[in-house]
């Protein structure tokens, strides 16, 4: 089975300066181990909420032919929040029903769901998908998402990935 590298992107002032540990990050890593069956690599980098140091993290892991680069953290309104921005300047088609579906199932943890902006596109080969920072984010995001993920990493050119389906029921039509 085809070894996959997958990026993972943390935006977060305070995790980049070792103000906290980067947990949101952890939890996408766990999250992947557990669902994937095919053996993956990772390229992970946590970054400041900086928007050129976002796109060209995200255009450095597009290059390392990273099939699928997952951003934590910055899509909220404040200030600083610019992983969105980074995202679309990037790809070359959005993708906007990955944020709408992640909105809507956050909605049912959390009220302030809505203040998240995060979205999904594609760049050459490569899918890249924003969650929020918050940790417990991750796996509801993940989970609502990714049935429809590898046959999006079809359709654009990606390696063909395959999951545990006891964990993910993957959808391809
Ligand atoms: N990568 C992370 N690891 C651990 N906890 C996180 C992480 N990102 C966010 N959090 C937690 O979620 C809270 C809200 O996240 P948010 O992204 O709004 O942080 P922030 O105010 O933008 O600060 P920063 O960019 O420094 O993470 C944080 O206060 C922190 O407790
Ligand atoms: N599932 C889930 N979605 C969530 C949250 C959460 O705790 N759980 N927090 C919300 C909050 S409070 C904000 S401000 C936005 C943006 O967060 P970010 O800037 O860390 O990406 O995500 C929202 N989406």
């Amino acid at each position: 089975m085809e070894t996959v590298k997958i990026g993972i992107i943390t935006a977060s002032d305070r995790a980049s300066a070792k103000i906290y540990d980067d947990q949101s990050g952890s939890e996408i890593i766990r999250f992947l181990n557990d669902s994937l069956i095919n053996p993956w690599e990772s390229d992970y980098k946590v970054v400041p909420d900086e928007l050129e140091i976002l796109v060209s993290v995200m255009e450095e892991m597009v290059a390392n032919n990273c099939c699928l680069i997952i951003t934590t953290g910055g899509t909220g309104p404040a200030k600083r929040d610019v992983t969105p921005e980074a995202t679309e300047i990037v790809c070359d088609k959005m993708l906007p029903g990955f944020g709408e579906l992640m909105r809507q199932i956050s909605l049912q943890h959390v009220p302030t769901a809505i203040l998240s902006r995060q979205t999904a596109g594609i760049c050459n080969a490569s899918l890249i998908i924003n969650l929020p920072g918050k940790p417990s984010a991750i796996k509801q995001c993940l989970e609502a998402v990714f049935p429809a993920v590898p046959y999006c990493i079809d359709l654009i050119g990606g390696p063909y990935l395959e999951c545990d389906q006891n964990k993910i029921k993957i959808y391809r039509p």
